[in-house]
């Protein structure tokens, strides 16, 4: 019998009693080498069929994908209209998603009552002034409103009452956007990707929209709120407030009057907010935020890829890195904006930025492939501010 030899050993070495005897040793039939021939070039030309199958897919599913950017101004209503692509698309999640944007409905409330106050101060300050130094020119633009003593005592009342309130609209912006802000701009909630995901009622509601933590403003703004109810009714509806926002002298953001006018409603414990009021709310986008939705056109599947931008200045640089494979471009020009300055830059007037932004848009070089489609949109608030009188010349 022959000694038991490893090959990797060398037949000067024995091996070991507990090593496995090879295929030769065992015994075992290994088959002739052509079976392994036709069974390997079959499993090898099975691979390549499966690999050619992939690839097409592969290629049929990139010919399919389908990349919009959306893009415009800050406040242009981009994230509206990705809202309303996912409502027609994809309504089941922005249903699940409605009770995450409740603290920001709060917040665009509490931002439009804050504007409201400091417009009055304003004005009260600037009459005292009047008073004092006995100005008698008038700017026609700016014209001092008469207030009444007996109104303006209402008011004051009203707005102690609303300065607990009030107090906590700063901290809720630093709340939700996890300390986020934007230079430049003014105070308000910014929001990355994926926010909703963090204030999903799993979470609570109250959940930071970067951390998912509970969040202590908000339940409290939640409770102010509730408390002062009546109290920014009676601001709202004031005859002098009234004025104000007639005569334009007080410009609040267009989620402003509607959540005014439905106070009581949003003001509820139990209060989630509605589609209508998903749709209404103002909330800034921070970044780039990629939306994937499944359209179906005509019998075939397309994978939509919405890309909803940050629009104000200051954001505008994250772009670019997007705009090499993008399909189309939806650019959000607001129409009724012609009286409107920047909140980032209040010497630029609205129109004349959309207008800046659009010419350097469409002559960008690494978007001359995509679709462009220019939207002009908010033709509500137009036709309202032309029917109030405003002259679109001036
Ligand atoms: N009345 C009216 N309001 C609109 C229309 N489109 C958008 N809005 C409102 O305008 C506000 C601004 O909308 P957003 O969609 O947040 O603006 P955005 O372009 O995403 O702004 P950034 O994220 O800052 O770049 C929201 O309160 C919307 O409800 C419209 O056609 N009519
Ligand atoms: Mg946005």
């Amino acid at each position: 019998m022959s000694q038991l030899v490893s090959p990797s050993l060398g037949p000067n070495h024995a091996r070991s009693a507990s090593a496995p005897p090879s295929i030769e040793e065992s015994g075992i039939l290994l088959p002739p080498n052509r079976f392994y021939n036709e069974e390997s070039q079959r499993i090898s030309n099975m691979i390549d069929d499966e690999l050619k199958k992939e690839s097409a897919l592969r290629k049929e599913a990139k010919r399919k994908e389908i990349k919009v950017m959306l893009l415009g101004q800050a406040e242009s209503g981009k994230s509206t209209l990705q809202k309303q692509f996912q409502l027609y698309y994809a309504s089941q999640t922005l249903e699940t998603e409605r009770p995450s944007w409740r603290p920001i409905v709060h917040f665009n409330i509490m931002k439009a009552v804050r504007m409201i106050l400091d417009e009055l101060d304003y004005e009260f300050a600037r009459a005292e002034n009047a008073e004092q130094e006995e100005i008698q020119e008038q700017d026609v633009d700016n014209e001092l409103l008469e207030i009444s003593p007996s109104h303006k005592n209402e008011i004051l009342d009203l707005r102690s009452r609303l300065l607990p309130l009030v107090a906590l609209h700063d901290s809720l912006a630093s709340e939700l956007s996890g300390g986020v802000s934007i230079t430049g701009g003014k105070t308000g909630v910014f929001v990355r990707s994926g926010w909703q995901t963090l204030l999903t009622p799993s979470r609570g509601w109250m959940g930071n929209v970067h951390t998912g933590k509970p969040q202590a403003v908000a339940g409290l703004a939640a409770k102010a709120l509730h408390t002062a109810q009546e109290d920014i009714r009676k601001l709202w509806l004031h005859p002098v407030v009234r004025i104000f926002v007639d005569k334009r002298k007080v410009r609040l953001e267009e989620s402003g009057p509607f959540f005014l006018d439905n106070i009581e409603r949003i003001a509820q414990p139990d209060y989630v907010p509605d589609i209508e009021d998903v749709l209404s709310v103002r909330l800034q986008t921070l970044g780039v935020i990629e939306h994937s939705f499944p359209i179906n056109l005509g019998g075939t599947m397309y994978d939509w890829r919405l890309y909803d931008v940050g629009g104000a200045r200051g954001q505008r640089h994250a772009w670019v890195p997007y705009f090499d494979d993008a399909t189309a471009i939806i650019f959000l020009a607001p129409i009724s904006a012609f009286d409107q300055y920047l909140e980032e830059d209040p010497r630029t007037n609205r129109i004349d930025d959309s207008l800046q932004l659009f010419t350097a848009i469409c002559a960008n070089q690494l978007l001359k492939k995509a679709h462009l489609v220019l939207m002009l949109n908010k033709t509500d608030l137009l036709k309202r501010k032309l029917k109030a009188g405003i002259r679109v010349a001036k």
